[in-house]
């Protein structure tokens, strides 16, 4: 019986990523790109077996309206884009005009622009403005860790019954364990994780993904 996840090798990563997510010349590019203009900001962006697991979770959700708080360079929109159907809508939150530009960009190469619906401006402020009708089939939290809490708690009313959140970077690579670590942001993600498995609104699990992916689905 096998009680722990496995422990990934680089080699290992690279074998999953060759037998279950190959990078496709449009991701490929995008990671490229983003690397070379933002050296050190590459970490943001999701990795390719997290980007293929959200194309088929909202494809298996079978998805259509979803948010995005904190699109970066818009490498897990493209992912999540590709999932919902042609008339679906993205909802995709930053502040960085910059960022979002190169994702504009590669948006329109990969045909999935028309989906996406881009609003620059702080995530909660643009949440809280939406209309008290809008309803989502897929959420996905990626922005300043200090703000999840809020976004949460702005979405799940937000989620249709069934509908899907996914978290990111829930592991914090791990810091969340260490006593020694008291950064803002990694505490913003312990509270955040203890916020989440007390909300009997949704039933949860922390996936060891990336650097750890709470995916929640809202009750019935
Ligand atoms: C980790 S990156 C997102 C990466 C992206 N999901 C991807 O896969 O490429 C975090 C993003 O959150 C945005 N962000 C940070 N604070 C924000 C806020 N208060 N409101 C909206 N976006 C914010 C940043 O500009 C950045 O683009």
């Amino acid at each position: 019986m096998t009680r722990t996840s496995e422990s990934l090798t680089p080699e290992l990563h690279d074998y999953l990523v060759a037998h279950g997510a190959p990078v496709d010349p449009v991701l490929a590019d995008l990671a490229e790109e983003t690397a070379r203009l933002y050296p050190d900001l590459t970490t943001m962006q999701i990795g390719p077996e997290q980007g293929t697991f959200m194309t088929l979770l909202a494809r298996i959700a079978g998805a259509r309206d979803v948010v995005e708080v904190g699109t970066f360079t818009g490498y897990s929109a493209i992912c999540m884009a590709r999932g919902i159907p042609d008339d679906g809508t993205l909802l995709a939150l930053d502040i960085s005009e910059e960022w979002t530009s190169l994702a504009r960009r590669y948006w329109e190469r990969d045909g999935i622009a028309h989906k996406v619906d881009l609003r620059i401006g702080p995530a909660l402020e643009s949440l809280r403005a939406l209309s008290p009708e809008t309803r989502f089939d897929l959420a996905f939290i990626d922005a300043d860790k200090e703000g999840y809490i809020g976004y949460w708690d702005e979405l799940v009313p937000r989620m249709r019954p069934g509908g899907v959140l996914l978290v990111d970077n829930t592991l914090s690579h791990g810091r969340v364990i260490d006593p020694a670590e008291d950064s803002a942001a990694v505490q913003g993600i312990r509270d955040f994780n203890d916020h989440a498995l007390a909300d009997e609104r949704t039933e949860l699990v922390l996936l060891p993904v990336g650097d750890g992916l709470t995916m929640a689905r809202k009750r019935d």
